[in-house]
């Protein structure tokens, strides 16, 4: 809509603008394509799609070829993708969730849940455990991170005791522990969602970036999101080249990314142009760019979602979005080696896909537009007091509309 906005009145702008000379044949084409857009609806969008450098990704149809069919036959943990391929694991982990902040990595969790994962895990703090714990039985709850204020306590009982001051080593045995506790699990994982609820705490930050690190050796693919991107931000190395990364930045995300990378302000009027530079020079990852319009680049082609959503704007949307491109992300990598499914790609989305290149980039449309059904929903049943629940409660339903379970 915007766009349509934009084309018509920058093409008014121009013709109110030409010279008085009616009879230029300039200002007669320009009057001629005002009237046209003005009066037949039929000819904007193809217009539009021509004039705009991104193209509109049909959320549905990747919705519908990404998402696996369910068997009947299959035990937890074993989801059979067709006939000839069965794939063992849909285990999400999300880390994050500290003192202050225990509604986002549930929301994450429980939002891969919702959608298809057959496990969903949450490494948080040791106080923000028994809190997530108690929001669902679903999720597996690991209070395994640490944060500096834990350390300070260990370092004050030590010095009570007559101990010398807590040393280097000794943090270093803390983050080991934390490391290992992560490690032994990450194999098992499709994907994790580093961030929701993470909290800035600068001890707790180094633990996570060595799980990235860890994540990056075991070749699993990650959506940074909330915190996570503070931590990103700071440290794009973390990232940088990683295929399989995903950064989903909100507005104040974004803006610091490009500050820190591009060096320069958010320029709204170049935004695609903007966000495949940001994505190439973080050598190929993918950016999700959240807003009235969801943009989505690896460097190479830009996306968009705009998907009619929900004007309310509470709080965790965002974290629906990052639990949700982890499970569509987790699916769409299994295309690859699944000649039906693959076929079915072809088929229904071979303009502008490649599915040896693309699964990232097909995971972050299908959350997205299945994020911005839900939301619309859930507005419409409840208005004003949409809250992010709701929407999580629209999840099955929204999905269910596009494909069904049977
Ligand atoms: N129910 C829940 O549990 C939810 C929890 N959520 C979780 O909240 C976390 C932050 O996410 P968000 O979306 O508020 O971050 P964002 O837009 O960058 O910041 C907005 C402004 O706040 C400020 N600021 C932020 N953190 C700060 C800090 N530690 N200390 C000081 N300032 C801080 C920030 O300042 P600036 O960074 O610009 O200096 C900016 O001005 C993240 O973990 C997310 O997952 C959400 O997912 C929602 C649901
Ligand atoms: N102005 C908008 N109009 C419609 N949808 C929007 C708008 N802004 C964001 N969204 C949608 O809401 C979802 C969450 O984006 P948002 O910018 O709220 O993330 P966030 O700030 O990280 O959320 P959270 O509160 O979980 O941290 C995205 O999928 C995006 O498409
Ligand atoms: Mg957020």
């Amino acid at each position: 809509m915007l766009v349509k906005h934009g084309v018509i009145s920058a093409l008014t702008r121009s013709t109110s603008h030409s010279p008085s000379s009616s009879s230029s044949t300039v200002l007669r084409r320009q009057q001629f394509l005002v009237r046209t857009l003005c009066a037949s609806k039929t000819h904007l969008p193809k217009l539009i799609r021509a004039m705009s450098s991104t193209s509109e990704a049909d959320a549905e149809s990747v919705l519908r070829t990404v998402t696996p069919s369910l068997d009947p036959k299959r035990h937890k943990g074993q989801a059979v993708l067709s006939l000839l391929v069965t794939v063992t694991q849909w285990k999400i982990a999300v880390i994050g969730g500290c003192r202050e902040y225990t509604g986002a990595p549930y929301f994450a969790a429980i939002s891969a849940l919702k959608i298809g994962a057959d496990l969903s895990h949450v490494f948080c703090t040791k106080d923000a455990a028994p809190v997530i714990k108690s929001y669902s039985p679903e999720l597996i709850v690991h209070p395994v991170l640490e944060e500096s204020y834990t350390i300070s306590f260990h370092n004050l009982c030590l010095l009570l005791s007559g101990c010398s001051q807590f040393s280097e080593e000794e943090k270093r045995k803390v983050q080991d522990k934390v490391i290992g506790e992560v490690d032994k699990w990450m194999e098992r994982f499709d994907c994790l969602v580093i961030g929701p609820g993470l909290g800035r705490d600068p001890f707790l930050l180094e633990c996570v970036s060595k799980i990235m690190l860890l994540a990056k050796k075991s070749n699993v693919p990650f959506v940074v999101d909330g915190d996570g991107l503070f931590l990103v931000t700071n440290s794009i190395d973390l990232v940088k080249s990683y295929p399989l990364a995903v950064l989903t930045p909100n507005v104040n995300e974004y803006k610091r990314l490009v500050q820190k990378v591009l060096n320069c302000e958010v320029d709204e009027e170049k935004a695609e142009d903007q966000l495949r530079s940001l994505a190439k020079q973080i050598g190929g990852v993918t950016i999700l760019r959240k807003g009235k319009s969801d943009l989505i680049s690896n460097g190479e082609i830009v996306k968009s979602v705009s998907i009619y959503g929900s004007p309310r704007r509470c709080g965790g949307q965002g974290d629906i979005l990052s639990g949700s491109v982890a499970v569509f992300l987790s699916w769409a990598q299994q295309l690859k080696s699944d000649p039906e499914r693959k076929l079915l790609f072809y088929f229904t989305l071979s303009e502008n896909f490649s599915p040896s290149e693309s699964p990232v980039i097909l995971g972050c449309i299908a959350a997205s537009g299945l994020l911005r059904k839900a939301a619309s929903l859930a507005f419409t049943k409840h208005k004003r007091s949409t809250l992010t629940s709701d929407i999580i409660e629209c999840l099955g339903k929204s999905l269910e509309d596009i494909c069904p379970a049977s």
